[in-house]
């Protein structure tokens, strides 16, 4: 629902119980979101857990089986033609003439659009093509594109108009990690200018490096959201002590109440003590180390892993996040 206090942090997307199913499927499971204003948000989770499902409703592609969402303030399925000239979108792939060129197809593109000026068109797919990386490339035949040129052309098509929101869908795949850096550097950019990126990927380290905000999706149900470095914090990052002495550290570590000890080659790592307490660990962590000192455990390296969103996911759904879809 609009906010009716004129707030600048009203929701760009907001959905309740939005729930999908097909037949027997329940692709999305009574879905609550609420996509911050200016946020680059991640949608996140394993492949079929509902994301594509979740974002063609979001565009007024296919009907909720029950439930509501919001767009910009509107109503969907019901506001699809007001909503959509404000939001750029990449879904599933840019349907392309392969036999036109890359600049041809955006020409294509912006001319379909009865809001676009014919005067700046070429003004306005250049600027798009430079975006995206593409100019050196834009003569060529579209079915020349590798994926990633192709996924940067309908990036391009998606940036032909200012929008107040960019839902992309999976915008990184098929781009090797010099065009996912790229990508995740322009999707920073637009989110400076004001923006609201919403973007779903199964990669958890893509999400962690470029989205301020996140939720997680498992099986069609939300698992959480929230602002990331908050969704990442709530879980405990392991212990990880090197050493060649690894039987001698699993034994001190176990007396000290280290749990899930695991020994790879010169590297132990476990659950320290108290996780979960939400204490400061600063103190038992000295005591570890020091422990292990004095019982001649010759320590090499010994220090907490950062918590990932990946340890998020598993401490919230007790699996590792590659489930198979
Ligand atoms: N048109 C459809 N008919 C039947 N089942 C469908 C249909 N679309 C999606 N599903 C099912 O709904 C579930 C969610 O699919 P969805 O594509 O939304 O997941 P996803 O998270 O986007 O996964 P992926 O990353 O693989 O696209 C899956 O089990 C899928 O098989």
């Amino acid at each position: 629902m609009p906010r009716t206090d004129g707030s600048p942090t009203q929701s760009v997307i907001e959905t309740s119980a939005l729930t999908k199913r097909y037949g027997k499927q329940l692709a999305v499971d009574r879905l609550s979101l609420t996509v911050p204003a200016g946020s680059v948000f991640g949608f996140l989770g394993p492949n079929g857990s509902g994301k594509t499902t979740t974002i063609r409703m979001l565009m007024g592609l296919i009907e909720p089986t029950s439930g509501h969402a919001t767009v910009l303030g509107r109503p969907m399925p019901r506001d699809t033609r007001t909503v959509l000239p404000h939001v750029g979108a990449l879904i599933e792939g840019p349907a392309l003439y392969g036999f036109l060129s890359g600049r041809d197809n955006l020409l294509r593109y912006d001319a379909a659009d009865p809001t676009a000026d014919p005067r700046t068109r070429r003004a306005r797919a250049e600027s798009a093509l430079d975006r995206v990386g593409l100019t050196a490339a834009a003569g060529k035949k579209a079915k020349a594109y590798s994926l990633g040129m192709k996924q940067r052309l309908g990036l391009a098509a998606a940036l032909l108009q200012p929008r107040r929101l960019l839902v992309l869908d999976e915008p990184t795949n098929g781009l090797d990690p010099q065009g996912m850096r790229e990508i995740r550097a322009l999707v920073r950019e637009l989110a400076s200018e004001g923006t609201t990126v919403f973007l779903s990927s199964h990669l958890l380290d893509e999400i962690e490096q470029v989205c301020t905000h996140a939720a997680v999706m498992a099986q069609g149900r939300l698992i959480t959201q929230g602002p990331v470095a908050e969704l990442a914090a709530g879980a405990r990052g392991r212990l990880v002590v090197t050493t060649p002495d690894t039987g001698d550290a699993v034994r001190v570590l176990k007396e000290l109440g280290v749990t899930d000890l695991v020994v790879a080659e010169d590297r132990v790592t476990g659950e320290p003590p108290g996780a979960g307490s939400g204490a400061d660990t600063g103190t038992d962590l000295a005591e570890l180390n020091a422990a292990l000192v004095g019982a001649g455990v010759r320590v090499r390296g010994f220090g907490v892993e950062r918590a990932s969103l990946e340890d998020a996911f598993v401490a919230l759904t007790g699996e590792g996040f590659d489930v198979a879809g």
